[in-house]
């Protein structure tokens, strides 16, 4: 496969690699005439001849029009969502929200700031970097404010609102204009009520819940960075800022290079993507190339690929789309929110989150941290981060007490979206971990293949990934840590279809050294009858009432 997708491959022309300028130039300005892209989105002068003329004429005729203010008129019919949306932003704005980066855990009078404009992947000292809100901004309204907002905007067609992220742009990126969204309305995901798991086979959890981030547009939880990210580089792209920015680029163990080659295709932006050869499934190798970005297929893991992207994006003018970007995390954590909205604002006990970069197990922290501290919520939940053991170095970590961290070269394993032996992003998992009390479980290849299987038997059609997350809980609950009648979310991550290969490996009986206790392998049988008949009452052997 890889050879043949290697006929895919183009490299972006010479003309487009401009040196990026940095700037601290900050548009609060609405949609612009100038945009690159007149094909897409593009608000030109027949859309604000239109916005002119539309907000004429529901003035006009409208002689009691505040008594009329509740009921929503209608859009006219010659303009979209996106174009209501500005027409409506011109009036609200930003209102005073703002964000900036921060070097990451730096104290709250840092002098050492960034407009999210910048191209600013690393603080001055070579530190992560973070996405800091003017948190008094926001706390101009209480928590019941916020959590009212929020319910009012979920399942709807508002753009950019329907989207699960973008419902709450306040908390992520709240000077945006709507006109530069790239959303393919994520989030708002399904948490489903694992019942007969935890009934028949966690001791009767009655409170056990799955975070089905992997049901979404590209089949995992990538979207909900990935749509920040993208909107972004959308904004700098366009008038007034007009970055030379020729593409976005990112390493990948399949699903980050799937969301972000859909978001680009979307935005009709360049996606360059860096995988690491025969290591990831062919349902996420096939993503990136139906979606027509620049498949690298090269010759070393993910954590050669990732140094690789690094080197190139601070030569090229390509923007960086891994989590080290902090633009990614302010997505990922309006799934922690959800999580509470979900549940009425009530706080989980316990939340399982697998970790192999380590981006989303901080990002987790942050969503909750912020409900905390806007009071949306009283208290926080702990964090569990579960790692394969052949790809285990936050585990080894905190198993040693948080000394040292020492990176692994990661083992092949089937969680292999999470085969990952240098983590980015280990200091923001550990200061979530510390903050929340958390714990670091493993699972072994084993364990995690037969906690996936065991989910899908009752029900659900989980991912290795998840399979580690669940396989944690199991040791968990064993060891009497989490208890029978606590609250618990599992988040899985991406969606079984996914990784089908290890499951017909599995139900095959096809792994070496591996029980594969529930293995469902299908029965061949002869076309007639009788032969049918002996094998239907072999199986359901007591219960044909025969
Ligand atoms: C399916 C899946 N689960 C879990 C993870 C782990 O997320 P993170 O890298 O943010 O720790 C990834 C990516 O790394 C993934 O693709
Ligand atoms: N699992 C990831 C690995 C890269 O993680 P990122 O969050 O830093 O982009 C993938 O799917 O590529």
């Amino acid at each position: 496969m890889a050879s043949a997708v290697s006929s895919f491959l183009s490299s972006p022309s010479s003309s487009d690699r401009l040196p990026f300028r940095n700037s601290n130039h900050n548009n609060r300005g609405i949609a612009t005439l100038s945009s690159p892209f007149p094909h897409l989105w593009n608000p030109t002068d027949s859309l604000l001849l239109r916005r002119a003329r539309i907000c004429c004429s529901s003035t006009a005729g409208s002689s009691n029009g505040s008594n009329q203010q509740h009921l929503k008129t209608r859009r006219p019919a010659e303009e979209n969502i996106r174009e209501e949306a500005c027409r409506r932003d011109e009036a609200t704005g930003s209102r005073g929200f703002s964000a900036c980066y921060v070097p990451f855990d730096a104290p709250a009078d840092t002098a050492e700031t960034y407009s999210l404009d910048d191209v600013v992947y690393r603080s001055r000292s070579g530190g992560l970097l973070d996405v800091r809100h003017d948190m008094t901004a926001l706390k101009r309204f209480p928590g019941s404010y916020w959590r009212d907002l929020f319910d009012s905007r979920v399942g709807r067609t508002t753009w950019p609102y329907g989207s699960g992220v973008w419902s709450k742009k306040e908390f992520v990126l709240p000077e945006i204009d709507p006109d530069h969204i790239v959303s393919l309305f994520e989030g708002n995901s399904n948490l489903f009520w694992a019942e007969r798991l935890g009934r028949d086979h966690l001791g009767g959890m009655p409170d056990l819940w799955v975070k089905h981030c992997g049901i979404s547009h590209t089949g995992s939880f990538k979207d909900l960075g990935m749509t920040v990210l993208v909107s972004q580089v959308n904004r700098l792209r366009r008038g007034p800022l007009n970055r030379p920015i020729a593409g976005v680029g990112c390493a990948s163990t399949g699903d980050t290079s799937a969301a972000l080659s859909a978001y680009c295709a979307a935005a009709c932006i360049p996606a360059i993507v860096f995988l690491p050869a025969d290591r990831i499934s062919l349902a996420q190798l096939v993503q990136p190339i139906a979606n027509g970005a620049t498949v690298l297929s090269i010759d070393t893991d993910f954590d050669g690929c990732m140094r690789l992207i690094r080197e190139v994006t601070a030569e090229l003018p390509i923007y960086l789309a891994n989590s080290l970007n902090s633009l990614r995390l302010e997505g990922q954590k309006t799934a922690a929110i959800e999580i509470l909205q979900q549940f009425d604002w009530e706080v989980p006990d316990w939340v399982i989150v697998p970790g192999g970069n380590l981006g989303n197990i901080y990002a987790f922290y942050k969503g909750f941290e912020m409900c905390r501290e806007l009071e949306l919520v009283d208290r926080m939940p702990r964090l569990v981060c579960a790692q394969a053991a052949n790809a285990n170095p936050l585990y080894l970590h905190y198993k040693s007490g948080w000394a040292d961290f020492n990176p692994v070269i990661a083992a092949d394993t089937f969680a292999s979206a999470i085969q990952i032996g240098d983590p980015v992003s280990i200091d923001r998992a550990v200061f979530a971990l510390k903050a929340t009390d958390g714990i670091v479980e493993e699972a072994t290849e084993e364990e995690l293949m037969d906690a996936m299987s065991l989910a899908d038997r009752t029900g659900m059609f989980a991912c290795p990934h998840t399979g580690v997350a669940l396989a944690a809980l199991f040791k968990l609950r064993e060891r009497g840590v989490i208890g029978t009648n606590d609250r618990t979310i599992v988040v899985s991550t991406a969606h079984g279809l996914k990784f089908t290969q290890s499951k017909v490996a599995y139900h095959s009986n096809e792994i070496a050294n591996m029980v594969c206790r529930y293995a469902n392998p299908p029965v061949s049988v002869k076309a007639n009858f009788g032969a049918v008949m002996d094998v239907l009452k072999k199986k359901l052997d007591g219960k044909l009432g025969l």
